[in-house]
């Protein structure tokens, strides 16, 4: 069997293209001025630094601009939401990104609920994720957006299909279930608390790796002609789930790297660019 690689970088370079496009006509309509993400890194943890540093490369390339805001470890709860509420305010930005994971004794939940709903181009707050989980309009969690967004480009069906879960993490696992739940899908959520894991993972149509630990999900625990979709990031290119010996029995997988973290930014950048589009039409 020859399995389809599901290419997010590739799927990724293609979108911003067109992103570059829309990027160019806002500027045209507003005299010059860009659609701009402002990025929040508290604390310096080298991994989160590259991460940011990727997502302001990828507003540059599609020509926007990005308003970097980098704060102490020592920050307090308050002073980000004080951050937070002053950007809610600023006419200028249409989208924000709180780095996630903010230092340990700040309150991150309340943090990212003091985004306004229509800049959480990010899709971390909780009422964005109610929205989403009712199929109202929201901008859904980037990562597991990327990947409903990557699965539809290669035509992947999805109603129908068991698809399993490993992961419940607020802005991965949570939002992945209730995306595929909404696709039609049949979903399993497991995690941390979960009996007979592999057993479950067995049943899967459909696979995604969400739980943050390398090559954490077996090999043999994937049946022949599932859909593999790793959500993992670790040092040296290794995600959650054991892929070497998957890539000639498998329908389709995403690689690491390349696969869904391309796909996280770009839908980023994307909600971004709508979200400017709508501020727009609103004449603001
Ligand atoms: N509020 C918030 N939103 C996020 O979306 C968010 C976050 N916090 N915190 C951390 C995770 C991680 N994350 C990645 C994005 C892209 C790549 C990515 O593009 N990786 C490259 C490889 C990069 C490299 O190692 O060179 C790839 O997979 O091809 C990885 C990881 C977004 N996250």
């Amino acid at each position: 069997m020859t399995a389809i690689i599901l290419d997010g970088k590739a799927v990724a370079a293609r979108t911003e293209e067109e992103l570059a496009a829309r990027v160019a006509r806002f500027k045209g309509a507003t005299g010059g001025r860009t659609p701009i993400l402002a990025t929040i890194l508290v604390g310096d943890d080298p991994a989160s630094a590259t991460y940011v540093k990727m997502k302001a490369n990828a507003c540059a390339r599609v020509g926007m601009d990005s308003l970097r805001i980098e704060l102490p470890a020592s920050t307090t709860t308050d002073e980000l939401l004080a951050q937070i509420l002053a950007l809610n305010r600023n006419p200028d930005v249409h989208g924000i990104l709180l780095q996630h994971p903010v230092p340990a004794h700040i309150n991150e939940r309340a943090c990212f609920d003091a985004i306004s709903g229509h800049i959480d181009v990010d899709g971390v707050t909780s009422l964005g994720f109610g929205r989403m989980t009712m199929g109202e309009s929201a901008y859904g969690s980037a990562t597991p957006g990327g990947i409903m967004r990557l699965l539809a480009a290669y035509g992947i069906e999805l109603p129908g299909k068991h698809a399993v879960v490993v992961g419940r993490s607020p802005i991965l696992g949570k939002p992945m279930a209730m995306m595929l739940l909404n696709a039609d899908c049949t979903v399993t959520i497991c995690h941390s608390r979960t009996v007979n894991l592999p057993d479950l993972v067995k049943q899967a149509d459909v696979v995604v790796g969400a739980v943050g630990k390398p090559a954490f999900i077996k090999a043999e625990w994937i049946k022949d002609g599932a859909v593999v979709v790793d959500a993992g990031y670790h040092p040296g290119g290794i995600g959650d789930i054991e892929l070497a010996p998957l890539t000639h029995r498998v329908a389709a997988y995403t690689p690491v790297p390349g696969g869904v973290g391309p796909m996280t930014i770009n839908t980023l950048i994307a909600n971004c660019v709508d979200s400017a589009e709508k501020a727009l039409e609103q004449k603001r």
